[in-house]
């Protein structure tokens, strides 16, 4: 492949996924030019294989879950989901996976696109090379280079479990013909949803868990109540259980497996690895600037080197795309403020301390997840054993969401659980977290709580509406004591 072009840029954003879109734009608003490189899609892993096509996969069955549990709409439901017509939908979320309707985005915000792989060749500068035109080009960075370039699967070390072909959670995501017999290997947050999802669709599913729990990041209760709906589902969930082999041939994928019950033989349609991922650096030459990955502080910059940036999964220190889009916020804004010509706005960040817009200190204290399994699992900040963990006389308070008047009139037998994990010397919260349907939208008052250190004496002056479930925050309060 022969050098084609150069061109120059202030600032250069590796990875147009929607954090480095995110990123890009918002370095972009004090004049920078901004130049984005992506080499598959623009919208990156969350729009085309992973949270937009499986919440498209998950929906269906909880729409079905909840009429299902309101007599006088029950009745009508005399059917299952229709796996044809949810995979239509899938296909409109991932826009049939083209990528115009972004670039287009990616246009009218001003930033300048490149397809191509990008590494580095040296300080501020990088080749990026396009395989399916086969043109290379020389990029200059001249201010900042922002990398963006997301994280990858990982395969673990299992004989035979490479060469078998395994899906990840693109194929998953992005299935066309549903498997008859699906096995599923790691609980984590993949694992949990590609499960319900896949059960929905009329799959035999079984998840492989190698400890005694799914989601070993949430609260205990949680773990314990996802595992419990799972298993409700007809999922078989098997605790224990390591894989020491896999093979396939003619007739699908075959697993040894040694469990509570000693070694077996699974054998399935196809399998699915969920056993977590790892920033994707392989490829970015980063060993030309002597580095070996893109750890940042909290203004998302590589310490020693103060023009390079790195924002998202990539970093290791998120993992969500809300909170990846966070950081990309304050990165492109710290770009801006440093490399910009606003003199005002260069004094701001060369001041800013945490909390400031330049700083992403959400990420030590007030992170939020949501896992959308049926119960939905929502929590933010710290768990009650982190908390403990870090020295913390903490207290949590828990209460069952179905007795409030809003869960029992949004659903027969509602099922959930609300905790705040209260810290005892503050009197703020530093953690909750719920489960149950539509427990995501709870989240967001927790949140604001957490980040906002919001007195508890305070929060009790914040009524909720009755009868809406968010009464359980008055709940909460109530058996905190006050
Ligand atoms: C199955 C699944 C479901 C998920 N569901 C959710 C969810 O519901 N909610 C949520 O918040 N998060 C979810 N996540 C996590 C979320 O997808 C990621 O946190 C998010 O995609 C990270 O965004 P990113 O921009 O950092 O990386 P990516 O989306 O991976 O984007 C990186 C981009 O960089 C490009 N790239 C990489 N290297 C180079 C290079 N050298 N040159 C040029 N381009 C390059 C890639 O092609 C890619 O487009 C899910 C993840 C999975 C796997
Ligand atoms: N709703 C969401 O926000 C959402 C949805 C899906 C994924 N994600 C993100 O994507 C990331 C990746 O998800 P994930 O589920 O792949 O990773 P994960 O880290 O959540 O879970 C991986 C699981 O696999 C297990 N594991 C590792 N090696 C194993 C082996 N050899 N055999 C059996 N189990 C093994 C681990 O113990 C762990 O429980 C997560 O960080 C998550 O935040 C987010």
């Amino acid at each position: 492949m022969s050098e084609d072009q150069t061109l120059s840029y202030d600032v250069v954003v590796i990875g147009g996924g929607a954090v480095g879109e995110n990123a890009a734009d918002r370095a972009a608003r004090t004049g920078l030019s901004v130049l984005v490189v992506e080499r598959e899609l623009v919208g990156g892993e969350c729009s085309y294989w992973a949270c937009m096509p499986s919440k498209a996969l998950l929906r269906p069955g909880s729409v079905l879950a909840q009429a299902r549990a309101v007599p006088g709409a029950a009745e009508l439901i005399t059917g299952t989901l229709d796996p044809a017509l949810v995979l239509a939908r899938r296909d409109e979320f991932t826009s049939h996976w083209d990528d115009h309707g972004q670039v287009e985005w990616l246009e009218s915000a001003g930033l300048a696109l490149l397809r191509g792989s990008a590494r580095f060749t040296g300080e501020k500068e990088l080749l990026v090379e396009d395989e399916e035109t086969g043109t290379s080009t020389r990029v200059i960075a001249r201010h900042a280079v922002i990398v963006a370039s997301g994280s990858e699967p990982v395969i673990p070390g299992i004989p035979g479990l490479a060469e078998s072909q395994p899906w990840t959670s693109r194929e998953a995501t992005a299935v066309e013909q549903v498997p008859g017999r699906l096995v599923i290997l790691g609980g984590g947050v993949v694992g949990v949803e590609m499960a319900t999802a896949y059960r929905d669709l009329g799959a035999e599913v079984t998840l492989i868990v190698r400890g005694d729990r799914v989601l070993t990041g949430a609260e205990p209760f949680a773990a314990e109540e996802v595992g419990t709906a799972l298993r409700d589902l007809g999922v078989d969930l098997r605790f224990g259980t390591e894989t020491t082999a896999v093979r396939r041939d003619s007739g699908g994928v075959h697993l040894t497996v040694t469990g509570p019950q000693g070694e077996s033989t699974l054998d399935a349609d196809e399998l699915v690895v969920a056993t977590g991922r790892r920033p994707r650096t392989a490829d970015l030459g980063l060993e030309v600037l002597g580095l070996d990955g893109l750890t940042v502080d909290d203004a998302l910059q590589v310490p020693g080197h103060d023009w390079l940036f790195a924002v998202g999964d990539v970093t290791g220190r998120t993992a969500t795309t809300h909170q990846g889009k966070y950081d990309a916020r304050v990165a492109g804004d710290v770009v801006a403020a440093r490399f910009g010509d606003d003199e005002s706005l260069r004094e701001q960040e060369r001041a800013a301390g945490d909390w400031s817009r330049f700083r992403a200190t959400a990420d030590h204290a007030a992170v939020p997840q949501v896992v959308f399994t049926r119960p939905e699992v929502a929590w933010v900040g710290l768990t009650e054993q982190q908390a403990r963990d870090a020295g913390r006389t903490v207290r949590a308070v828990s209460y069952p969401i179905g007795s409030v008047a809003g869960a029992s009139v949004s659903a027969d037998g509602y099922h959930g659980t609300a905790q705040i994990v209260v810290d005892e010397d503050a009197g703020v919260i530093v953690g909750a977290t719920f489960t149950g349907p539509d427990a995501a939208e709870l989240l967001q008052t927790a949140t604001t709580a957490v980040v906002a250190g919001t007195p508890l004496d305070r929060l009790w002056h914040a009524v909720p509406a009755y009868p809406t479930v968010s009464e359980v925050w008055l709940r909460l309060l109530e058996t905190t004591g006050l």
